[in-house]
């Protein structure tokens, strides 16, 4: 089973938003074809009117091959009853929404239907994703293998050993991608705070960041030794990351709390 069965059974997409939005350009720019999607999405965007995808369309394939679900978890309630008669045992269903657990899905879509948890990120839109999965006991390997398939198409898929990592996964990769921008946001504006143009700021920032993730990725050495690679002893990096690598104030302390506090709402999400 590979993407071909994707576009030769069809793919839904429940909920259309940032998230979705993010992979199905990522498959779109894959080769899947347009009309092998329907998506179900209340406000659809300009961006996806333009795609060539049913929207919203009438005649939903009764038995997809798989049916991803991207809506809030906390329109879930509302949204899942609209999958019911989908739930045949044969379609496969993937949830990307945070906290809610496997079973929520099959209180929801029957007890018996194959469901995959799993937790991607934005940067699935330019195929720099990672996507984490879980399956219930009703999902084949065949059915595991054609979710990684569809995701690695957006990125790199990781499988985990149990739902309970799910939590520390959404704190980390899930919402890391925004902890970096605002990484990017902040050395822009400090940049600024040295007399640098906004422009010039934000372009250094970017880039900056961009090429240590490339080089990060592709290097041999440890992001450790990257990082040593940089630091000349007594020179400006070594000043800069004395503030930095601040035991009590510095980035370690605050990245470790910003990741718990994503992975505790996680838990919470988790209830409702
Ligand atoms: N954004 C991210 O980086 C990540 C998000 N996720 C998960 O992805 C899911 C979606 O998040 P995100 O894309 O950010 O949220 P968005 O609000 O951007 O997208 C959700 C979409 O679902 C639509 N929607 C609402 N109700 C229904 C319904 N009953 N049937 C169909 N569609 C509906 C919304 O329409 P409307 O806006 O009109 O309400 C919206 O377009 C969440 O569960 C989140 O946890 C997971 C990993 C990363
Ligand atoms: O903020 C959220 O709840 C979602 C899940 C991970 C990223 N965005």
């Amino acid at each position: 089973m590979d993407m071909d069965f994707v576009a030769e059974k069809g793919l839904v997409l429940l909920g259309c938003g940032k998230m979705g939005s993010a992979m199905l350009q990522g498959w779109l720019s894959d080769g899947l074809p347009p009309s092998s999607v329907w998506v179900i999405d209340p406000n659809p965007s300009d961006w996806l009117k333009n795609t060539g995808v049913q929207i919203n369309a009438d005649n939903l394939p009764a038995a997809p091959g798989i049916v991803l679900i991207a809506v809030k978890p906390q329109m879930m309630g509302e949204a899942l009853p609209s999958l019911k008669k989908m739930g045949n045992g044969v379609t496969l269903f993937i949830s990307v929404a945070a906290g809610t657990p496997i079973s929520a899905f099959e209180a929801a879509l029957g007890s018996e239907s194959p469901i995959i948890r799993a937790m991607p990120n934005t940067p699935a839109a330019v195929g720099r994703g990672i996507t984490s999965i879980i399956g219930n006991v009703h999902a084949s390997s065949a059915q595991l293998d054609l979710a990684e398939a569809l995701l690695r198409a957006v990125g790199q898929v990781v499988r985990l050993e149990s739902e309970d990592q799910m939590d520390a996964v959404t704190g980390v990769s899930g919402s890391g991608p925004a902890y970096v921008f605002h990484m990017i946001e902040c050395m822009a504006k400090a940049g600024e705070a040295e007399g640098l143009s906004p422009e010039l700021a934000m372009q250094l920032a970017q880039a900056t960041v961009a090429g240590a993730g490339a080089l990060a990725e592709a290097a041999e050495e440890t992001p450790s030794e990257l990082r040593v690679n940089v630091t000349s002893p007594n020179g400006t990096t070594q000043a800069g990351l004395e503030v930095l690598m601040d035991e009590e104030n510095g980035l370690p302390d605050l990245i470790r709390r910003t990741v718990g506090a994503a992975a505790n709402r996680s838990r919470e999400l988790r209830n409702g």
